[in-house]
């Protein structure tokens, strides 16, 4: 249905749209001890649920005077040290994480009903780790890597192109090594929290918070 069908403004849409959430649900007693474990439960039943981007991390950083940015990257990898991505070290993210490390992501799946907020600090990983996952990029996105300032003003979508072409030339025949400027960050985490929606908008939120090796859990209201 188009828009204008339906007869409503789109203001008057968002004023009254409203879905009730149901789930399976998320219990203090239930859940993994290991807030890793639970991540990697609920990443599975993500993945198995066909949602579009599983793996979009949404993440914030904030400058030394505490101005906020946020942006999507993708999850690639994580263990109990923490939840890795990989970007540019020179982008506005990188100069805020090195301003001020600290960092919160949100992995959203509205299909599911379910949101994991993550709260730590960001470390880059070592360049052995970097290098690793760049070989597994495609060509053309290792090249990009090369030439993309990211974050930076440029004069045109055709100067960007014309250094994507120049650059393919010259690596052509060889291998692309990983730019410098390129690599991942961890996010290790101090809290997690698991939100589940559940009907009359008694949501669950379960609440790891670090304590020591071990992580403390708390139930949080809707
Ligand atoms: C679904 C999705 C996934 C993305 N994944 C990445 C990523 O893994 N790494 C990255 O640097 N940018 C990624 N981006 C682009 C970022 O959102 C952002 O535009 C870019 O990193 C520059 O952010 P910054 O200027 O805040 O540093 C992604 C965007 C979307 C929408």
């Amino acid at each position: 249905m188009r828009i204008e069908d339906r007869l409503m403004s789109i203001q008057d849409f968002i004023l009254t749209v409203r879905r009730e959430y149901t789930g399976k649900p998320l219990d203090e007693a239930s859940v993994h001890r290991d807030p890793f474990q639970q991540l990697e439960l609920w990443l599975k039943e993500a993945i198995e649920s066909q949602v579009l981007e599983p793996n979009a991390l949404i993440l914030a950083t904030a400058s030394a005077q505490g101005i906020t940015s946020i942006r999507a990257v993708l999850l690639r990898g994580f263990d109990r040290r923490g939840l890795v991505f990989y970007t540019n070290y020179a982008s506005r993210k990188a100069k805020e994480i090195a301003e001020n490390p600290r960092v919160s992501g949100l992995l959203f799946w509205p299909e599911l009903n379910r949101q994991v907020r993550i709260e730590g600090v960001a470390e880059r990983t070592t360049d052995e780790e970097s290098d690793a996952y760049f070989r597994t990029r495609p060509r053309e996105s290792q090249i990009a890597a090369w030439i993309s300032h990211q974050s930076e003003v440029i004069e045109s979508r055709r100067a960007l192109e014309e250094a994507f072409a120049k650059a393919e030339e010259s690596f052509r025949g060889n291998e692309v090594p990983r730019p410098p400027f390129w690599g991942g960050y961890r996010l290790v985490p101090t809290s997690f929290e698991f939100w589940q929606g559940r009907e009359n908008r008694l949501h669950d939120r379960i609440l790891y918070l670090k304590d020591g090796p071990t992580w403390e859990i708390k139930r949080l209201a809707p």
